[in-house]
């Protein structure tokens, strides 16, 4: 395999997957790099492994290609798990990474450095034709800071602390971040396949 598609539109996680892939010698494409516009695929689901097999599987049967989709998001243990699958749209459906992590902040006023526990959650799926799906889920803990800090990466970055660091996930380089992301956690499940692919 030389090239791969990701379900995605999200350019945050290309970053990372374009990294991600580079040892495989194996170039992604999103669905912004395919000629043909591809429309907003409805994330119906209430689990990650559910919104992800809907992308993936869209654009598999399309293309009867192989495809490859990510639903992530951040679970806060303080918030019950939100924002979890809503991460992308927890301020509204104009999905904005500031709006969001400015309402997580907001909701986590007063709350103790020891109750900021939280994670990062990513499903992939694997969609291929006359397959079934595969599901694999990667994880990365850590805990909320009190403001966000950082410039790097993407989405809820700025205000995640991961567990052994001092600092946000916005301040690691992206190749520190590819190194304990729930992304590379998830993907390292695939190597197999991707080499066998
Ligand atoms: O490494 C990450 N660093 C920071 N934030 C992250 C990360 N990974 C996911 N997130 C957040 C961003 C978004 O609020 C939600 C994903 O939502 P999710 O529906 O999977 O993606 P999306 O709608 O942005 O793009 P798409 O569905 O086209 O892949 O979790
Ligand atoms: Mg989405």
């Amino acid at each position: 395999m030389q090239k791969l598609i990701i379900a995605t539109k999200n350019k945050g996680k290309m970053k990372d997957f374009n990294q991600l892939f580079s040892k495989y010698g194996i170039e992604v494409l999103s669905l912004l790099d395919l000629e043909e516009d591809i429309p907003d695929i409805e994330e119906t689901g209430d689990t990650f492994e559910e919104n992800a097999a809907i992308k993936a599987e869209v654009i598999a049967k399309k293309f009867h290609l192989p495809v490859l989709a990510d639903d992530s998001g951040l679970e806060v243990d303080a918030l019950g798990g939100e924002p979890g699958v809503y991460s992308a749209r927890y301020a509204g459906t104009h999905k904005d990474d500031n709006d969001n992590l400015h309402k997580v902040l907001e909701k986590m006023t007063g709350v103790k450095e020891e109750k900021r526990t939280a994670r990062f959650v990513c499903v992939l799926a694997l969609a291929q034709p006359e397959k079934a799906t595969i599901y694999k889920r990667g994880e990365c803990e850590g805990h909320i800071g009190v403001e966000p800090v950082g410039e790097n990466g993407f989405g809820y970055d700025p205000i995640f602390i991961p567990n052994n660091y001092n600092k946000t996930m916005a301040e690691l380089t992206s190749e520190e971040k590819n190194q304990i992301s729930h992304r590379r956690n998830a993907l390292i499940q695939l190597e197999e396949w991707i080499k066998e692919n």
